[in-house]
């Protein structure tokens, strides 16, 4: 067995979220020796709005990888917060649960900061924890979210909260390469391939974002900005990652069957900010772009194609949604021959 200072180095040693989680998992299980099974879940969606518990991950004893290590793939619809009671209770209540399982118990544990709940440790254990099984548990969870905060603060726009521009290399070729190595080994067969969800790219722009700042000045121009960002989490998927590229720009980067069904998301956030009334500013409408993330594309070129959409936007009247793809087969784009593509494929 590890000593809990080995795993504690292994827990902040990488900066990336879902093995972060993977060493969260392995420790528990490795340090509190009764342990069977260890389930991660984060709870989805704003409070006072429908949530929804997110599986992160899972590892049983024996297992050489846990599960968030590998990929856990499409996993559906997560479900509804009511339709896991025991964790919902640990969730509000913000304590430690035990509850029985026909040859065991089973333990949630609440991963709370200071400042909010953000979802539900659940362990399968051959008995009950004691008091120093109990402790143990609740100083893993406590480095852990620690370092999650401490990671979560150089990732984000501090304004908005959302993800912000130094992150989005990263984020963008971890998603995008995951979903080349998909395509291209794990099957041959291309009709496996149809129902694959494929990225897309849009960058969004407030429209004369400068009157705003200079009607009612700069204190209610960053409340546009923070409502912005809340209408944008919930509008897009819960997988879906969402930026600040600094001034009123944002990106997004979604997966979606098609072109048009891309297009769709963008279409209602367009539709959700009309609709909405500033409570200073009044109305406020966006102009996107958005293009298809291509094999091989390096993050600047499916960017340069996105933004050169929502300036065609720009320039043909604003608070509308352009593809990228529509536009260079309507003869109103070229194809980008300065493209910094690179063939990997
Ligand atoms: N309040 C606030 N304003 C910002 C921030 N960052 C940039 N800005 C302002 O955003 C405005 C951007 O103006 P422009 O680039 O001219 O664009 P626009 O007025 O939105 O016009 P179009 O994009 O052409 O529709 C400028 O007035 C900047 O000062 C910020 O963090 N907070």
């Amino acid at each position: 067995m590890s000593t809990a200072l080995e795993h504690m180095v292994e827990l902040t040693r990488s900066r990336d979220r879902e093995l972060v989680d993977a060493s969260l998992l392995t420790a528990l299980l490795d340090l509190l020796p009764s342990t069977r099974r260890v389930l991660l879940w984060r709870v989805l969606g704003e409070p006072g709005q429908p949530q929804q518990w997110l599986h992160c991950g899972r590892q049983d004893r024996g297992d050489l990888v846990p599960a968030t290590e590998l990929q856990l793939g499409d996993q559906g619809e997560p479900p509804a917060f009511a339709t896991m009671p025991a964790h919902a209770r640990c969730f509000a209540s913000v304590q430690m649960l035990t509850e029985p399982l026909p040859d065991g118990v089973q333990v949630l544990v609440p991963m709370a900061s200071e400042r909010e709940v953000e979802g539900v440790v659940e362990l399968w254990l051959d008995a009950p924890l004691d008091a120093q099984g109990e402790r143990l548990a609740r100083s893993v969870l406590k480095i852990h979210r620690n370092f999650l905060s401490l990671l979560e603060y150089s990732e984000r726009d501090t304004l908005t909260g959302l993800l912000n521009r130094k992150s989005f290399d990263e984020t963008f070729l971890k998603a995008t390469v995951l979903e080349a190595e998909r395509l291209f080994t794990s099957d041959a067969d291309p009709r496996r391939h149809a129902g694959l969800r494929h990225h897309f790219l849009g960058v969004i722009d407030i429209d004369h974002f400068k009157r705003v700042n200079d009607d009612y000045g700069h204190l209610i121009g960053d409340e546009v900005l923070v409502l912005v960002a809340r209408i944008m989490r919930s509008t897009f998927r819960y997988d879906d990652r969402l930026y600040r590229f600094g001034g009123e720009e944002f990106v997004v980067l979604l997966t979606a069957p098609d072109d048009e069904a891309a297009g769709a998301a963008f279409e209602r956030l367009r539709l959700n900010l009309e609709n909405f009334v500033f409570p200073r500013a009044g109305r406020v409408t966006i102009s996107t772009g958005y293009s298809d993330v291509r094999p091989g594309d390096t993050p600047q070129a499916a960017f340069d194609r996105a933004d050169k959409a929502v300036y065609h936007g720009k320039e043909n009247g604003r608070n509308q949604v352009c593809s990228y793809r529509e536009l260079v087969a309507a003869g109103l784009l070229s194809e980008s021959s300065d493209s910094s593509d690179v063939e990997l494929f």
